[in-house]
């Protein structure tokens, strides 16, 4: 039942945020635009927005509450300044994130706050962290399918429509069992088996045909699964790559959910948002395509235990395995080349398994001995 309320909810904000109820007022703005994504009124006004090189862009990010929002916001408001940064979810902040710059209520699926958003704030570019992970998707689909494919098209229209430079990240999910799985290129065939990746695929095309078709500055990175230690992974397939640490540092035991020798792509998130970032500042004439495979290692269960062993080796790892998440891990790409991000705009990873171990460690085990004490 709670699907169904879910589903009838989502539905009925959809019906009101499509562009088919014909009651948006619309405006163009975007060079080489010669029509608007959504229909445009007779007597539309043509905004453009002047963001000069010289200026900071003024940043919206959705979904920013999830494993990879905060750090972002973190970096970009080191760069841009803090009040050019503004995060956003539907979920309430912890007060540390509330406190840290500006938060705003923004639900993707509402065209009109969003639209409100971007035109109050004189936002430029526009990050899209809002999405259902590949095993919560599978768990409620229906709502996979509007956050991760309705949302995205209400946000599709908006920056065409205030042309913005759109970052939105597509994952090494967006393949499927028939792909080239190691390595996986860039151009291969994706047929993904989650809604999670149908959904990407559709993220990586709509973006792609919408810089076509308008002349949207859109540009995506194809992530690994990614490792953090102060913010918890959404529901992902990958997440057991990140609860290891805290179970090792905290209980010494962890139970695996994926087989020993499940091999996937991962990265490590200093890696993956420097890699955001500078894709979103390269040239545009760097780049040869609008979607990029980004890598930094790849490695299994096994091979993971062993290296946090090194450092902890009483750990004690037992093996449960999850069937939904096995079937998808082992679907996914086991070695990603990104020979393309690496060539076009000088994508380097920093950190490898060992440097990723030995972070990891040290920031749990400090925030640990810090809990303690108090
Ligand atoms: N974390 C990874 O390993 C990884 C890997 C590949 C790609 N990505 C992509 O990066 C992005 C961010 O990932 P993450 O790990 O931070 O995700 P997450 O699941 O941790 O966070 C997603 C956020 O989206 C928000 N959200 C859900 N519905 C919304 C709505 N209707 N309106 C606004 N916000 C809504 C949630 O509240 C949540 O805070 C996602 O698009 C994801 O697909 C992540
Ligand atoms: C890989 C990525 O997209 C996410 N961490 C997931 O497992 O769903």
């Amino acid at each position: 039942m709670p699907v169904v309320r879910t589903l009838s909810k989502v539905a009925k904000q959809a019906l009101l945020s499509t562009p088919g109820c014909g009651c948006q007022p619309l405006t163009v703005a975007v060079r080489n635009i010669s029509f608007s994504p959504r229909q445009v009124t007779s007597d539309a006004s043509f905004h453009s927005v002047s963001f000069s090189e010289t200026d900071h862009p003024k940043v919206l990010i959705t979904g920013g509450l999830g494993q990879l929002g905060v750090g972002l916001a973190k970096l970009l408001r080191k760069r841009f300044g803090n009040n050019n940064v503004i995060l956003s979810d539907i979920r309430k902040p912890p007060s540390h994130v509330f406190h840290s710059g500006p938060f705003i209520y923004s639900d993707i699926l509402d065209y009109k706050n969003l639209r409100e958003i971007v035109v109050n704030n004189r936002i430029t570019w526009l990050v899209h962290y809002s999405a259902l992970l590949s095993a919560v998707g599978e768990a409620n689909v229906p709502l996979a399918r509007a956050v991760n494919i309705t949302g995205l098209h209400n946000i599709l229209d908006i920056a065409a429509e205030h042309g913005l430079r759109l970052f939105v990240p597509s994952t090494i999910g967006a393949f499927g069992p028939t792909s080239p799985r190691n390595p996986t290129p860039d151009l291969c065939v994706q047929r993904p088996r989650t809604i999670y990746g149908v959904s990407k695929v559709h993220a990586e095309l709509m973006g792609e045909y919408y810089h076509h078709r308008y002349g949207l500055d859109f540009r995506c990175l194809r992530y690994p699964g990614i490792i953090s230690a102060d913010s918890q992974p959404g529901g992902g397939t990958t997440d057991y790559a990140v609860q290891i640490f805290h179970d090792a540092v905290k209980t010494g035991k962890f139970e695996c959910n994926l087989k020993p020798d499940t091999r996937l792509p991962m990265m490590y998130i200093d890696d993956c948002l420097r890699a955001t970032l500078e894709v979103m500042e390269a040239p545009a004439d760097t780049l040869s395509m609008r979607t990029y495979n980004i890598n930094a290692m790849s490695f299994t269960p096994e091979e993971l235990v062993q290296e946090v062993q090194k450092q902890l080796p009483d750990l004690e790892v037992t093996y449960d395995v999850d069937t939904v998440r096995q079937a998808i891990a082992d679907s996914w790409p086991m070695n990603f080349d990104d020979s393309n991000a690496r060539n076009d705009w000088g994508w380097k990873h920093d950190y490898d398994l060992p440097e990723l171990v030995q972070t990891m460690l040290n920031f749990i085990g400090s925030e640990t001995r810090i809990a303690r004490a108090n």
